[in-house]
């Protein structure tokens, strides 16, 4: 009996241990999920379930073996020059020591996106052979309060551990933006910390400590005036957009890498090229080459050759060819007057930019059309450069009406810049006989008051409406002088799709006025004597 007892009740134990489970499973499953997901986030491993957690503990970035130097950065002579002195402090402090000079503590670096900051503090680290510590500002300010300041204190630690070295923050704005600015945009304590953590840092340092500290802004004028202090970021590099030697030196470093024909003239190469590419950055002339060497890849061909960087360089300024865009035949001939417009006038007018090339392809972002002209490097707008400048930027639009029997809205763009060009001719050149030579800030951020009366408000409005309208009179006048010739170009686009400045002078003859701008002459004297490379 109790044998017989016994095998039943094992059994039912049994089962209910194995159904106890079964029934368990899910839940242990889960515990075990959330056990192993919580030790990879906390332990900042990749694929932790908080995305944040890897990025902050990627605290910044160390190069101890720097290989970039002074060579590698073209066409900012000056910032060298300045940004040498901390080389020589960081190769010999002793010197300066022994003489009681305190060396400047950091400077900022500022100029638009892509002049080479970042590039040249990297070269400062390889011409002094220390070791270079990054981080951009942008990366401080996480949403969990008090990294940013902690990770501030790692970096320095870790500088001054490794010292002489140097400290690159990029984007300090993001960090160093003035106080007083931005509130209300959340996250502004930890911006602050993060500030302070900064400046204590700064203010730390004894003269043994051989850290220097460089930082890159595109925003100088919005800095907190405490970073500006002496015995902080106490000199102040500007950067600029390269001009003609200086894109020329530029292409040097960047055409090195690109496979040229043997017969290639690199002398002459250079020169075309950078006067081809006014107001490019450093980075945008490194990007031209690259996409030279890709647009040759693609074609098959040996060599990149001079017709790759004149394709490069339209694609950077200009975007894409959208060859699959397909226009209406409708849209087609408008946008054929309207570019036909704009060529048309930067022809007959003597201080508009010398045309080299235009198209009705659409490109890039929502351009159907696109003229390629060559502005020279100016430093100073005459009153009349400024008006040749516009009238020709209202060709599109004026041949439209003066072609078809309603408008469209293709002219956007071109209203957009007429307008802003006006607004600085009577804001902040002087060149409106009512306002007269006071300056008007244009953009005044968050600040909606106006410096100006209502009476003033009227006049300036008045003045910017009236120098566009007579830009619009005198544009139309132009054209309409000029019909046959508007008619022409704009024939020959419709058929060709693309023409250059090669079939402008078959059409019209040529152009009434000598090109002002040397590097231009000089460029199209060498295509025209010496074809393609
Ligand atoms: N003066 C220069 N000489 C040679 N190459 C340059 C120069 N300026 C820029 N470049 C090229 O452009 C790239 C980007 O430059 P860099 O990142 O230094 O610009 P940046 O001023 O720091 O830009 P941002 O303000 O956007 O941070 C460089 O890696 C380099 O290839």
């Amino acid at each position: 009996m109790p044998e017989v007892m016994w095998i039943p009740v094992i059994y039912v134990q049994t089962v209910s241990i194995g159904k106890a489970l079964f029934q368990l499973a899910p839940s242990l499953l889960l515990l075990g999920f959330l056990l192993w997901t919580t030790k990879k986030a906390l332990s900042g491993g990749a694929g932790g379930i908080f995305g944040q957690k890897k990025k902050t503990f990627k605290k910044f970035n160390a190069e101890k073996n720097v290989k970039v130097n002074f060579a590698d950065v073209a066409g900012c002579d000056e910032a060298k020059e300045e940004i040498m002195e901390f080389v020589k402090f960081l190769k010999n402090p002793a010197k300066y020591e022994r003489l009681g000079a305190k060396i400047p503590r950091g400077a900022i670096l500022s100029g638009p996106p892509g002049t080479g900051k970042t590039l040249l503090a990297k070269a400062t680290a390889g011409e002094a052979g220390v070791p270079f510590y990054s981080v951009s500002g942008s990366e401080f300010v996480e949403m969990f309060v008090g990294v940013g300041a902690s990770r501030v204190r790692d970096l320095f630690k870790t500088a001054r551990e490794n010292a002489p070295s140097i400290v690159f923050v990029d984007e300090i704005d993001a960090i160093g933006k003035s106080r007083g600015k931005g509130k209300g945009m959340g996250g502004n304590d930890e911006r602050e910390n993060t500030l302070n953590q900064l400046l204590v840092e700064m203010d730390g340092f004894s003269t043994s400590d051989h850290v220097v500290v460089l930082a890159g802004t595109n925003r100088a004028d919005v800095l907190d005036s405490a970073l500006l202090r002496p015995g902080r970021f106490d000199r102040k590099i500007y950067i600029s957009n390269p001009e003609l030697e200086g894109r020329k030196d530029i292409f040097g470093v960047h055409l090195k890498k690109i496979r040229l024909a043997p017969s290639c003239d690199l002398d002459d190469l250079k020169g075309r090229l950078s006067a081809l590419t006014p107001g490019m950055s450093g980075a945008d002339i490194a990007n031209v080459c690259n996409e030279a060497a890709l647009i040759a890849a693609r074609h098959n061909e040996e060599y990149v050759r001079l017709h790759d960087f004149e394709q490069s360089i339209e694609r950077v300024i200009a975007g894409l060819e959208k060859k699959t865009k397909l226009l209406s035949p409708d849209e087609k001939k408008v946008v054929a007057y309207h570019e036909a417009g704009h060529a048309i006038c930067g022809w007959y007018l003597e201080y508009a930019d010398p045309l080299l090339k235009v198209s009705i392809v659409p490109r890039g972002q929502g351009a159907l059309g696109y003229a390629q002209y060559l502005p020279a490097d100016i430093f100073l707008y005459t009153t009349q450069k400024m008006l040749d400048r516009m009238t020709m930027t209202l060709g599109g639009r004026v041949s439209e009406e003066l072609h078809f029997n309603s408008v469209t809205s293709g002219a956007s763009d071109d209203f957009e810049k007429v307008t802003g060009l006006a607004q600085r001719m009577v804001l902040q050149c002087g060149m409106s006989p009512k306002i007269g030579t006071i300056s008007y800030t244009i953009d005044r951020g968050q600040d909606m008051t106006k410096p100006y009366s209502e009476r003033t408000a009227k006049t300036i409005d008045s003045e910017i409406r009236r120098i566009v309208d007579e830009c619009h009179e005198r544009c139309k006048n132009l054209l309409i002088e000029k019909a046959d010739q508007v008619e022409l170009v704009a024939q020959e686009l419709l058929t060709k799709e693309v023409i250059t400045r090669e079939d402008m002078i078959r059409l019209l003859g040529k152009r009434p006025f000598a090109n002002r701008n040397d590097a231009f002459d000089k460029y199209l004297a060498g295509k025209d004597e010496k074809g393609e490379d």
